[in-house]
């Protein structure tokens, strides 16, 4: 079964792509109730009928018919990917040979119980209520498809009218009013449909500006790195992972030098894009994907490494300070030098107990960077 609030999680990369696999679950869910209404329809005019007994093979075969689609419409589930656009499109095809046999098979016992009836009686009322009934569920149910529903619509009803129209005078009077009540029904399927539309589009805005704000909430608004937040669910996860698996992992903790220097020479904004400056020099040198370079800081920043031992993340380290070093910010008519000062280990796991043990650990590597003269790379030790 589709769960739309499942859906909505899993965010579709489009609202047509979204229309479609909600349409998908709506449409299985919808049609699933609905060869129990025909069947019923058909024991109550059958019952009031004396059907039974008077044309029990017919009662028979209708009932068995609607028995067999309720089973096909239960059995028929919509394909586990629904991002396979070529197997949803087959099963919606299908599904909907289903429902339109359902609504045959309606119009084939409401034409028979006219020409049994041959007037307006009560049987006939019944088979006719219980007509103008389920079309008005279909305009209800199926609007997320205006031409399926019409359709629909359409099978139940029309060519037992046409038939009635010819063979059966006495109903022609119902002919014009279900005819009537037709037109007012293509409205409906309009109305509805938009209405579903309208829906659909409001959900979508829900999911994007969802998506919207859990990106803010994990990104740092002026490099566009992931922020301290984000860098501690993520280090946290990777480290008890790592911790479980007993594998590598690396962290890089990186302060740059001197910055106030830079907003007090160059003002606010140069500083400003020093810091994107590093940010894009640092997603250059930390590609590898699962590799997560945060700014935890006003210029501090971090990267997490995983599957990463101390030796490579020490070199990985030496070629960051090297990059900024070698990349001054062009700014105005000069350049703006930059270097950082940068602990680096991997988790020593007959240490460090938690996530934070490891970054006080490394932090503190990155402050001796500082007081040993800055614009270089510590490996942290065991802590004091
Ligand atoms: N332009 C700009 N500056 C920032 C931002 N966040 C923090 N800063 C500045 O970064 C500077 C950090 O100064 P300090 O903590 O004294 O460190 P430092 O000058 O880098 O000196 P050391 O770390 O000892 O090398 C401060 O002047 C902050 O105003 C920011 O988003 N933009």
């Amino acid at each position: 079964m589709i769960d739309i609030h499942a859906l909505m999680e899993r965010a579709p990369a489009d609202r047509a792509q979204y229309r479609w696999q909600r349409t998908i679950g709506d449409f299985y869910q919808r049609a699933l109730a609905g060869s129990v209404f025909y069947a019923l329809g058909c024991l109550v005019t059958a019952w009031f009928g004396g059907y039974f007994s008077r044309y029990p093979a017919l009662v028979a075969a209708v009932l068995l018919l609607f028995a067999l689609l309720t089973y096909l419409r239960r059995t028929h589930r919509p394909p586990q990917d629904l991002n396979d656009r070529l197997a949803t499109k087959a099963w919606w095809t299908r599904h909907w040979w289903m429902v339109h046999g359902g609504s045959i098979v309606w119009c084939g016992f409401f034409a028979a119980v006219g020409v049994i009836e041959a007037g307006p009686s009560l049987v006939f009322s019944i088979a006719a209520l219980c007509t103008i009934a389920y079309t008005s569920a279909a305009c209800e149910v199926y609007s997320f498809d205006r031409k399926q529903a019409l359709l629909v619509v359409v099978l139940i009803q029309l060519p037992a009218m046409a038939l009635f129209l010819v063979e059966v005078p006495p109903l022609r009077a119902l002919v014009i009013v279900l005819a009537v009540y037709f037109v007012y029904q293509l409205a409906h399927i309009r109305r509805r449909g938009r209405e579903y539309d309208a829906q659909v589009d409001v959900e979508y805005a829900l999911i994007t500006s969802r998506a919207e704000v859990q990106r803010l909430s994990q990104q740092d608004a002026l490099t566009g790195l992931a922020n301290r937040r984000e860098y501690e669910t993520t280090f946290g996860s990777h480290w008890h992972a790592a911790a479980r698996q007993r594998t590598a992992l690396a962290l890089i903790v990186m302060d740059l030098d001197h910055f106030k220097r830079v907003n007090d020479t160059h003002g606010h904004s140069a500083g400003d894009a020093c810091l994107r400056h590093v940010a894009v020099l640092m997603q250059e040198r930390f590609r590898r994907g699962g590799d997560l370079v945060a700014r935890i800081g006003g210029e501090e920043f971090a990267v997490v490494l995983p599957d990463t031992s101390a030796e490579e993340a020490v070199a990985m380290a030496q070629a960051l300070r090297d990059d900024l070093v070698n990349h001054p910010l062009p700014w105005e008519s000069h350049a703006i030098d930059m270097t950082a000062s940068i602990g680096v280990d991997a988790i020593r796991w007959d240490i460090d107990t938690s996530p934070q043990d490891s970054y006080r650990r490394i932090d503190d590597a990155c402050y001796a960077a500082k007081g040993n003269g800055r614009n270089q790379v510590v490996q942290a030790g065991p802590s004091p």
